[in-house]
């Protein structure tokens, strides 16, 4: 035992010479471009003219262009796999297999409905694990009755659902999603029972629906169980008492499921809230959980899900513990991290929120240096790298356990012992938010907890097997879309201001690949400024007959032309490759395109004025629900573009700015003897103007053919077309 063939888990890279050789040849055409631009410069041949400054700008963002390609050539550069042995772990850590807590987060039961919560929640109860050594917590920073009400239903339909699974091994084991992919079984005593529990199940989800509908729990089921009373004296989300309720002690020999075995433990917690405390959002969330677990379970592991993220695979603890539990490799890992799957995602991925290229190409890449990000669901952590240790090669803490934690016995102690954990005040002059727990103060508490952790000389595992092992939700209209990657490209982008910055922070601690591809994320933010440049001026000057790119004829043209078809073709190979249709790829493209317009110039500006103290950091909730007929459209990939907004605002201007430029300068080249001359000067710009308004397609469509709830206000209209009219005119 020990050696590595009879390790619990396998990590293989992949041979990638033929993609270094192209990646190198395209770096060749870069400094080409790069090169050409500085001979133009150097023979003076731009200076004093028309072109002089849109020239500089073009070579500035071609600079940032190339600096930032090869930022992305990290995660390209060593892709690492990992494959897990369960069979191994089973066989000789089964009776010693850790404690397991569960954290899941939920923050507002108006678009993150209760039901959807509690589908979460059962999946996660119903693992393939000892019953004993699971415990998961739900943190409700709505402090909501309906949240509340949901999970106590949850607690007594788990009873049912839980044996049933393990019965029938079913999957998965989201009672909602089970029931929609599966049929009434052949078998008569499987469609017997299965008949029972889908009753039971729907049952219960119609009572949670109507009183969620509702906006109150029922009197009489407000009467029946005590916990109710907390909800009395008519808190509210942002006001409120700290609450703690154990649903299920685990420890307790009479919560039995219906066959007679042990129930996981199930902890409701609302941390206290008050008007005038700031609350931190996930990360002061994920805090108290973490204290609260620490009394009532201490499980040595710790897994984290979104709220809408659930179980699609029972056996994902035990490929986690094949990382944690390896006796060789072990003990240097601090979180495995998986992927991130969403079942919403329609058949061409409309908003390129299937993130695919994130977790089949990035995470493995990062994964070859040294681990993955944290990405805040689906990942788990050891208890102690999470709170704040440094990694020690001398330290070796032994996993393997089977003696049950050290608690309060008395339940109404030990729930109001943890209610003290997790008041306003008691974080006040600790190291929490700081040293120990998640760090606050960044809206991706996630990814810079997880830089902090990987600082403090721990590694991380990427894990994504074929089967998938969580299913989340998705935005589903493009202000959604817009406003989630401000809020990661701000985060990221402020990570990389602060002192955590990657290669300042990060050197000497992460390998020097892993602070290349942290980088990518944390610059996505400034990539803004290049594209919303190409995306005008290219344009302008082609309205204006000034070129700014060599002649198809010069020779300098080929490096253009080679590194454009090249990453083109590459990315279109990646896509199919990652098993996106061409149609998605495309999509993808348009979205790559709005988000640099309209997400990250925000997400820059918002970063700066927290940087010089005058913005706060906020955390907008994506929603898991949109009205019908919002989503009606999104399954026929319709772009919902409404409601009237800034970033709306951008994007439409620089739409009908490209066709206006377009227009204009297809018409002097059909009017112009020398047409072709004048096609073969502005070539590339005819070409990216001609792309963009392509693209732009479907915005022209909302604007002024559509009706429906989706379109592009008029508002938008008038003042976007307004706005592109005037910069046409901007005297070059
Ligand atoms: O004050 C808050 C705000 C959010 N949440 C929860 O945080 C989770 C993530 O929120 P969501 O709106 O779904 O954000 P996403 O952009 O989908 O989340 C990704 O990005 C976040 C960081 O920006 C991470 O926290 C998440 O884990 C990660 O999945 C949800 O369960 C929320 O209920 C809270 O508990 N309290
Ligand atoms: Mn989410």
């Amino acid at each position: 035992m020990g050696e590595r063939d009879e390790a619990l888990f396998e990590t293989r890279g992949k041979g990638r010479s033929a993609y270094k050789v192209f990646a190198g040849s395209v770096f060749v055409g870069v400094l080409m471009i790069w090169v050409y631009r500085v001979s133009v410069i150097l023979r003076g041949e731009i200076n004093g003219t028309a072109a002089s400054w849109p020239w500089f700008g073009v070579f500035g963002a071609e600079l940032w262009f190339g600096f930032y390609w090869i930022l992305t050539q990290s995660v390209r550069w060593n892709p690492t796999f990992r494959f897990t042995f369960k069979d191994r772990l089973s066989l000789r850590y089964e009776d010693k297999l850790p404690y397991v807590d569960v954290f899941v987060c939920t923050a507002d039961p108006s678009i993150e409905p209760p039901s959807m919560v509690i589908n979460t929640v059962l999946s996660v109860m119903s693992y393939d694990y000892p019953t004993e050594k699971l415990s998961v917590y739900l943190s409700d920073d709505g402090g909501s009755e309906l949240t509340f009400y949901a999970l106590l239903e949850a607690s007594q339909f788990a009873k049912s659902w839980i044996p049933f699974c393990k019965k029938f091994s079913l999957e998965p084991r989201s009672p909602a999603a089970y029931f929609l992919r599966t049929f009434e079984p052949n078998d008569a005593v499987f469609a017997a029972e299965w008949i029972a529990i889908k009753k039971l199940y729907e049952e219960m989800e119609n009572r949670i629906n109507a009183a969620t509908k509702v906006g109150k729990v029922p009197r009489n089921i407000h009467e029946q169980y005590k916990g109710f009373v907390e909800w009395e004296t008519g808190i509210t989300a942002k006001d409120h008492q700290a609450i703690v309720q154990i649903l299920i002690d685990g420890k307790d020999e009479t919560s039995a499921d219906i066959e007679g075995s042990v129930l996981p433990t199930l902890v409701y917690m609302a941390r206290e809230k008050r008007l005038n405390r700031h609350h931190n959002f996930k990360a002061g969330a994920m805090n108290s959980l973490i204290r609260i677990s620490s009394e009532i379970s201490n499980g040595e592991i710790i897994l984290t899900v979104d709220c809408d993220m659930y179980s699609n695979n029972s056996e994902t603890i035990r490929d986690a513990l094949c990382f944690f539990m390896d006796e060789e490799k072990g003990h240097e890992y601090a979180y495995v991290q998986l992927t991130q799957n969403f079942d919403n995602i329609t058949k061409n991925d409309i908003y390129a929120a299937s993130l695919k290229t994130l977790s089949k190409v990035d995470f493995h890449g990062l994964d070859g240096y040294g681990g993955p990000l944290y990405t805040g669901s689906c990942c788990f952590h050891r208890r102690e790298s999470l709170s704040g240790r440094k990694f020690s090669k001398d330290w070796k803490k032994d996993m393997k356990t089977n003696k049950p934690g050290q608690r309060e016995a008395n339940s109404d102690t030990l729930e109001a012992k943890c209610r003290s954990l997790i008041t306003c005040s008691f974080e006040d002059n600790t190291e929490w938010g700081n040293e120990i727990g998640l760090k606050y103060g960044c809206p991706v508490e996630d990814v810079i907890t997880g830089l902090s952790i990987q600082c403090r000389g721990w590694k991380s595992v990427y894990f994504n097997p074929s089967k998938i092992d969580f299913f989340g939700v998705a935005p589903m209209t493009l202000s959604q879309t817009l406003v989630q990657h401000k809020r990661w490209s701000e985060g990221d982008f402020q990570i990389f201001l602060s002192k955590f910055n990657p290669f300042l922070f990060g050197h000497g601690k992460i390998q020097f690949g892993l602070q290349m591809a942290y980088s990518i994320y944390c610059l996505w933010a400034p990539c803004f400024l290049p594209i919303l440049y190409y995306s005008i001026i290219p344009s302008l000057t082609l309205l204006n007959a000034i070129p700014l790119f060599p002649k198809i004829s010069s020779i300098w043209f080929i490096p253009y032309a080679y590194v454009i078809i090249t990453t083109s073709v590459y990315s279109i190979v990646e896509a199919m490759w990652i098993g996106l249709s061409l149609k998605a790829w495309w999509n993808e493209k348009r979205i790559w395109l709005y988000k640099r317009l309209a997400s990250y110039p925000f997400a820059f500006l918002d970063s700066i004025l927290k940087v010089i103290g005058v913005n706060k950091t906020t955390f907008i909730v994506t929603s898991k629900v949109v009205e019908e007929d919002a989503s009606g459209r999104y399954a026929k990939e319709i772009i919902d573009f409404g409601p009237a907004s800034s970033m709306l605002t951008i994007l439409s201007m620089i739409a009908i700015f490209n066709l206006l430029c377009l227009v204009g300068a297809l018409k002097r080249m059909v009017l112009l003897d020398d047409g072709i001359g004048v096609l073969s000067t502005l070539f590339l710009q005819f070409v990216i103007c001609g792309l963009i308004t392509i693209i732009n397609l479907p915005l022209y469509q909302a604007m002024f053919l559509r009706r429906d709830g989706g379109r592009i206000p008029t508002s938008t209209a008038v003042i976007s077309v307004s706005l592109a009219l005037l910069v046409c005119l901007i005297p070059l």
